[in-house]
């Protein structure tokens, strides 16, 4: 069978060339990745769990689709983020998984959910986004795009979760409480995953020490927050409607009305989309504006797309901004090369052989790596480091690839749910900046991903706002 992999000795692995490539895994990895013939590799090194790692459409499916239920997210991961998470959605396998996931995909796909999204978006891009960037084009100086865009989606993804606004892009407001905690509890809960072992985090976290202590404090904030807001939704219940409280605890708390989700489920619920959905839409949006700033052409084709379907006169709908395809090209390109989730680990619970002729031990972890499949030949062409959105139009329409491709949103029964919503918020934040301002990079800003599972840009990114001159459609903020 097949065995690809970096150099290993006996006993160490490949401990020495993993420590040597630490400040650049994903790129190693996908150095490794070209050059096995079937684009998948199996490491080994001394105190970790072997892992099977493949950029092979074939072999992604087979893992997310063919034999999902022999992938889990396994105990642990699972472990890592049950403090925060518990049982959530984002954390569950099996029945307990597949439960939530029914309910929130038929929630998903209403309409009501999908004008409520489209609604708290355009709310927060024309009272918050558009004036914080006219001032910062005021005022001539730089503005770190990536913090504002994490802002951003931190709110709006608190309003369509809890129906509750932190007012993060509000710049003059303290940052709430909920928000520092969220953020130092999913940053801490995702740190343990770079513990050399699990028993490093799990001692400290029975001593209540160090990392562990401040994890246990914030979570206790986060959790205090989501359940008090829980249980004042519970007590409308009654009242609820999906009109007048279409987020989605209301939702769920609707739908628990027989006890079927008690409080601390409802609870896990909800932080598991905060999780899912805050960081995620940020990066991408902040790798895309970075990419269109070197991109001159491909800015000037979106822009030509926008004041197109704006002089057709549907101002500012739902139906404008999806008719605009080759800026939802755009975006794909932009996430094919820059994936806001770069990777991603499943557990294997029964040995296996992958469609490519790799063994899978039982008990390996088997890793998807988007990042490396958008920088393969053999799946893009040789052009493939190239930023082009036309490589995804044929005659002026867009065409969609396979999930197993471009595997940015996951693929198969655990596809990302919030695709759709992510969608929306992307092409209307971009409309809505590209039309009015041109946004330029810092010359001397070097553009680096910060080695861990997300992509964010080490030291955000800083621009310059500009106003656009003579768009067909006028500023209006
Ligand atoms: C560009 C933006 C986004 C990308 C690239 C993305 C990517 C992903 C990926 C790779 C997964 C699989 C993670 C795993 O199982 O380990 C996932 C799952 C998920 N995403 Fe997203 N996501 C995005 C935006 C969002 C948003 C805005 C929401 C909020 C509604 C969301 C909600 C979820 C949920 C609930 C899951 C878990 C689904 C399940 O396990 O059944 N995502 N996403």
């Amino acid at each position: 069978h097949n065995f690809y992999g970096p150099k290993s000795y006996p006993l160490l692995g490949c401990l020495i060339s993993f420590w040597k490539n630490q400040s650049r895994l994903c790129e190693w990895y996908t150095d490794l990745l070209r050059e096995s013939p079937t684009q998948t590799i199996t490491v080994q090194r001394l105190g970790a769990i072997t892992t099977v790692v493949t950029a092979n459409p074939e072999n992604v499916e087979h893992i997310l689709k063919t034999r999902f239920d022999n992938y889990p997210k396994g105990k642990i991961f699972k472990a890592i983020l049950h403090d925060l998470l518990g049982n959530g959605i984002f954390n569950a396998d099996g029945d307990l998984w597949r439960m939530q996931r029914k309910i929130a995909s038929d929630e998903f796909n209403t309409k009501s959910l999908r004008n409520f999204i489209v609604d708290s978006v355009q709310t927060e891009i024309t009272e918050r986004l558009l004036p914080l960037l006219l001032q910062a084009c005021q005022k001539g100086s730089f503005v770190d795009l990536q913090d504002v865009l994490r802002r951003f989606s931190f709110d709006n993804i608190c309003k369509v979760a809890f129906g509750m606004d932190p007012n993060c892009l509000d710049l003059s407001l303290r940052q709430s409480d909920f928000a520092n905690a969220f953020d130092l509890a999913s940053h801490l809960s995702s740190k343990r995953a770079l513990s050399l072992t699990s028993l490093e985090w799990r001692v400290k976290r029975a001593l209540n020490l160090g990392s562990e202590r401040l994890l246990a404090d914030a979570l206790r904030v986060v959790h205090d927050f989501a359940t008090e807001i829980i249980r004042g939704r519970s007590a409308e219940v009654n009242d609820l409607s999906p009109q007048d409280k279409p987020d989605l605890l209301s939702r769920f708390v609707a739908l628990a009305k027989d006890d079927v989700l008690d409080e601390q489920y409802l609870r896990d619920i909800v932080v598991s989309f905060v999780l899912a959905g805050r960081d995620t839409t940020a990066s991408a949006l902040t790798w895309f504006f970075w990419l269109l700033s070197s991109h001159p052409k491909v800015e000037e084709a979106i822009l030509k797309e926008i004041n197109d379907e704006y002089d057709s006169g549907l101002q500012d709908s739902y139906e404008n901004m999806k008719g605009m395809q080759y800026l939802h090209a755009a975006l794909c390109e932009s996430m094919r090369l820059y994936p806001p989730v770069r990777y991603d680990s499943k557990y294997a619970l029964e040995d296996d052989f992958l469609p490519d002729g790799t063994f899978v031990r039982k008990g390996s972890w088997v890793t998807y790596h988007p990042y490396a499949m958008g920088r393969m030949d053999s799946i893009w062409g040789a052009d493939c480091m190239e930023f082009d959105p036309d490589r995804w139009m044929e005659d002026g329409v867009l065409v969609p690839q396979s999930p197993f491709k471009f595997a940015v949103f996951q693929a198969g029964a655990r596809i990302c749910l919030g695709r759709e919503m992510a969608f929306i918020q992307m092409k209307y934040i971009a409309i809505s900046v590209i039309r009015r301002f041109r946004l330029r990079v810092d010359p001397q800003h070097k553009a680096e991903s910060i080695p861990s599972l997300s992509a964010s840009m080490k030291n955000g990114l800083p621009v310059r706002v500009e106003r656009r001159e003579a768009s067909s459609s006028p500023p209006a903020l």
